[in-house]
Formats: C-alpha cells, sequence, structure tokens
C-alpha cells in the first residue's frame, strides 16, 4: 500500500502577535470541491515545500487555508486606504486571509496568503471570492514579473473551488495562494495612523523594519530611515514597470507595499504600442494610473506613508514634516537615476556616459510614440540593429528617414548585442494572449495558459516554435480594457 504524503508546514504567527489589533482571526471558506488547477514547483521548493503533498487532496485544502498545519492562526489584515485620491478608513481583507509566515530553509520570512478564500468582517458589499480567469490572471502576470526580475508577490497555486461565483455571469471560482515578502501596505499605516494610537504606528514601523529593513533599524533616525528605505524601493520598482511597459492600473495606497514588490494584478495590463497616456482600467476615467503617471502616483503615495510616520520621525510637528520633506524630496532623483540606468542597459550602451544619451533617449521616445510602434518588440530587435542586421528595426517604423538617422547615431557608441538580448525581453504575457488562455482556463482547458506560462517565465530566451507569444497583438483585438475586484 503507497502512502500519501500529508503536507506539512510550520505557519509562524508572528504579526497576529505583534498587531493584534490589525489583525481579525478568520478561517477560509470550505470548499465544495477543491481542485488544483497549477502548482508553482520551484516556488514551493524554495519554501522548502513538498509538492508531492501538495497536490493531494489535503494538500489542496492546506491551499485554500481549510487545512491549517497546528499552531496556525489565519487572520485578515486590517488595512486603510487611499483610492483614487479618497480616503477609505477601513478596507481591509475583504477577500483574503494571512495564514501565517514561512522560514524558507535559508531562513527567509514569507507571507502565506489566500485571495479568494471567503468573507471576511472587511467584505462590506463584497462576496468574498474569486472567480479562476482573474487568479490565473494574477499567477501569470506574477510569475512573469518575476522572471524579468521585477519585485513582485508570487503565486504558489491556484486551486478551483467548485463553487459558482456571481459576476455579469456564473464563473468558477478559485483561490489563489500567494506568498509574498510581506503584505505590509502603505494602507497599514494609514490604518494605524486613524487610530490615533502612536503605540501602534511605531510596533508596526518596527515589525516593518526587522522584516524588511534591519539596517535601517540600526541607524540613528530609524523610523526616517524606513521611510527612505520604502522610497528607494518603490522607485527602483516603478522605474522597473516602466522599462518593461507595464501599467498597474490601481495605485491606490492599498495596493503599495513597504516591502517594495508588486502587489494586485486586478487591472494590470503591459502595453502594446508605446503610449505614455495608456489606460486600461475600465474606471481609471481620469487617467489617473495612466503609464506615464506612475512615478508621480508613487511620489504621491510615499506622502501618504510620510504623514503616517511623522509622529515617529520627529516629536514636534513642525520639525518631522520638514524632515520628511526633505527625504521625499529625494524620490524623483532615485527614481530618475534608476529609470535612466535601466534605459541605458535597454540601450546596450551600460557604461556610456549619461550626458551624451538623454537626447539619444527623449529622440527614441517621441519616435516611438509617433509611429505607435510596440515597445517589447521594438527593444527585442535592437540586438539584431546591434549586430548589423537593421530591417527588424526598421520596419517598425513609418519615418524611414527618422528611425535611420536614430540608428546610425546609435550604432555609433558601440552598443553591445549581446548585454540586450539579456535585458529585453522576447515574451511578454501580452494582452491579447492573457484573454486567449483566460478563456480557455475558463471553459476548462488549461493547455494555452501553461503554454503562455512557459512562455513568459523564461522570457529572454527566444525559442523555436514560440514566435506567436513574440509577436504584437492582431489589429482586430481593438482597445484593452481590465477590471477591478473581480
Ligand atoms: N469580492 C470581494 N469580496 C470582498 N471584498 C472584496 C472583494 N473584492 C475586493 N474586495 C476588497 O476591496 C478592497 C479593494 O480591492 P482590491 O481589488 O484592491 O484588492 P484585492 O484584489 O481584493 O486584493 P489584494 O490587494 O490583496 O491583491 C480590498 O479591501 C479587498 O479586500
Ligand atoms: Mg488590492
Amino acid at each position: 500500500m503507497s502512502v500519501v504524503p500529508q503536507p506539512t508546514v510550520t505557519l509562524d504567527d508572528r504579526f497576529a502577535r505583534e498587531l493584534s489589533e490589525m489583525a481579525v482571526p478568520w478561517q477560509a471558506d470550505e470548499a465544495p470541491d477543491p481542485r488544483l488547477l497549477v502548482l508553482n514547483v520551484p516556488l514551493a521548493a524554495e519554501l522548502g515545500l513538498d509538492s508531492k503533498s501538495l497536490r493531494t487532496t489535503q494538500g489542496s485544502r492546506l491551499l485554500t487555508g481549510t487545512f491549517l498545519p497546528p499552531g496556525a492562526t489565519p487572520v485578515a489584515q486590517a488595512y486603510s486606504g487611499h483610492q483614487f485620491g479618497g480616503f477609505s478608513p477601513r478596507l481591509g481583507d475583504g477577500r483574503a486571509l494571512l495564514l501565517g509566515e514561512i522560514a524558507d530553509p535559508a531562513g527567509g520570512i514569507h507571507d502565506l496568503h489566500l485571495k479568494g478564500s471567503g468573507r471576511t468582517p472587511f467584505a462590506r458589499g463584497g462576496d468574498g471570492l474569486a472567480a479562476v480567469g482573474p487568479m490565473l490572471r494574477e499567477y501569470l502576470i506574477s510569475e512573469a514579473m518575476h522572471a524579468l526580475g521585477i519585485p513582485t508577490t508570487r503565486a504558489l497555486a491556484v486551486v478551483a473551488t467548485g463553487r459558482q461565483v456571481r459576476r455579469e455571469t456564473l464563473l468558477p471560482g478559485a483561490v489563489l495562494a500567494r506568498v509574498a515578502g510581506s503584505h505590509l501596505r502603505v494602507g497599514s499605516f494609514q490604518f494605524a495612523q486613524t487610530t490615533g494610537d502612536v503605540g501602534l504606528i511605531r510596533r508596526l514601523a518596527d515589525h516593518a523594519l526587522a522584516r524588511h529593513y534591519p539596517d535601517a533599524a540600526h541607524s540613528e533616525h530609524p523610523y526616517l530611515a524606513l521611510f527612505e528605505a520604502v522610497m528607494a524601493a518603490q522607485a527602483a520598482l516603478v522605474a522597473q514597470w516602466m522599462l518593461v511597459g507595464f501599467v498597474h492600473g490601481v495605485m491606490n495606497t492599498d495596493n503599495m507595499t513597504i516591502s517594495g514588490e508588486t502587489i494586485d494584478y486586478g487591472p494590470c495590463a503591459f502595453m502594446d504600442e508605446f503610449n505614455p497616456a495608456a489606460v486600461y482600467s475600465s474606471i481609471d476615467e481620469s487617467g489617473r494610473y495612466a503609464y506615464a503617471n506612475q512615478p508621480v502616483v508613487a511620489e504621491w503615495n510615499l506622502a501618504r506613508l510620510a504623514e503616517a510616520l511623522l509622529p515617529l520621525i520627529h516629536d514636534d510637528q513642525e520639525k518631522a514634516v520638514a524632515l520628511a520633506t526633505d527625504a521625499l524630496g529625494g524620490f524623483r532623483r532615485l527614481y530618475g537615476d534608476a529609470w535612466t540606468t535601466g534605459m541605458k542597459a535597454k540601450l546596450g550602451l551600460a557604461g556610456n556616459p549619461d550626458d551624451s544619451l538623454q537626447s539619444l533617449i527623449d529622440d527614441l521616445l517621441a519616435l516611438l510614440q509617433a509611429d505607435r510602434v510596440d515597445y517589447t518588440s521594438f527593444f527585442r530587435s535592437l540586438a539584431a540593429a546591434a549586430r548589423g542586421d537593421t530591417d527588424p528595426v526598421r520596419i517598425q517604423c513609418d519615418d524611414a528617414v527618422g528611425v535611420d538617422a536614430w540608428l546610425h547615431r546609435w550604432r555609433a557608441l558601440g552598443p553591445d548585442a549581446t548585454a540586450l538580448d539579456r535585458v529585453n525581453p522576447a515574451y511578454i504575457p501580452r494582452n491579447h494572449l492573457v484573454e486567449e488562455a483566460l478563456a480557455a482556463a475558463t471553459d476548462g482547458d488549461l493547455m494555452p495558459f501553461e503554454r503562455l506560462l512557459e512562455a513568459v517565465t523564461s522570457p529572454y530566451d527566444e525559442r523555436p516554435g514560440m514566435e506567436r507569444y513574440a509577436a504584437a497583438a492582431p489589429e482586430d483585438f481593438g482597445a484593452y480594457r481590465t477590471f477591478c475586484g473581480t
């Protein structure tokens, strides 16, 4: 008789213990017929989890929160947030649970978290659920981001629950098991701020320092150092989004992490043609979260974090404001430096001095915008041009004279062709492919999802037979729209 392995995992409850005012102990809903749709075997291994046992029925129960290891204390986390600029004092995990913290074999600490696990006391009017399509979407795009080297929450698994979810139609329900450095958000600090309890803000800040920025904890002004560390992490993160053409879509303060990981893949999208005004979210009517606005919004959100930290920065409020304002003044330089360094790498010119490059970069972006060139394909084709074959670049541009002049200037600087292929991805989760894969998965066919996942999780390694994953959207795909709260 074969022995069925039992999933074993040790979950700490440090957040629940240290910040009980922000943690409501709660249970996941029972899933009537749990079925594992996708398991991230490499991530499970990194966490020291046994994939075989996660594939069992008990494993699916663990991944939907209905089988709990001894000592686990699942909680819904409280947070507030500015949503499209308006403040909501009480948001929190309405359909999510923090199962606890896992220590990986190397000693790193990660949250194990569920999304779509049932209503919690923060659910307000929501049903607490999530559908298969949007949870697979988060899995696919977060894993693509990770493969692109961009800090992000990770996806461990998606389990179909066997429960129907009512959206515009009835859809199959699912739970996403998500892994993150933590789920501390700017909105977590805003929640602590709304309580008026400076002791709570301090405990939260100490928790964040210990978890993410231990060096800052030992500095002379640890809370100002915490703010500066988050600011640096977010400046670097948003620069990376911009460099790959990623539009987050809902940069509310509750969707911005303290760790500097990308979180919440609800309405995000990758840009096809280069367009600074690109907006995909159906509810972002004013373009607040448009592509080019993302650094501006990040800075605005960081100002909200600074406000929440003021009582810790200095006892004298005026002095606290002056110190925080001064610190926030560093954001633009941090962001600009990260972006410029990244853009130089995308041009194969990592070693070149900055001064000669600014106009080269500006002229390129103007050309891409005017000719509505596919952003990802253009940069990918630069490696061939650096090797002498400029046709793949030239055929993408209407302005033949303009592109030839630009290529001439660029090639004179000696771009490094090999480096280009390591920086500019061939495969990103293109919107038309994502929609195709999710529609098939919702109808029960996971093959297109698996193929696309395979492409985008090795984004730089161009493979024969995968040409359609590198190609721009067909003309008839039309304008792309995405949705929140799915
Ligand atoms: N179906 C739902 N039922 C209950 N609450 C919901 C539902 N959808 C969203 N919410 C809540 O609405 C708020 C904003 O949702 P948002 O779409 O930003 O987050 P999310 O996608 O649910 O989760 P996360 O930010 O953890 O990825 C959050 O408090 C979230 O928990
Ligand atoms: Mg969210």
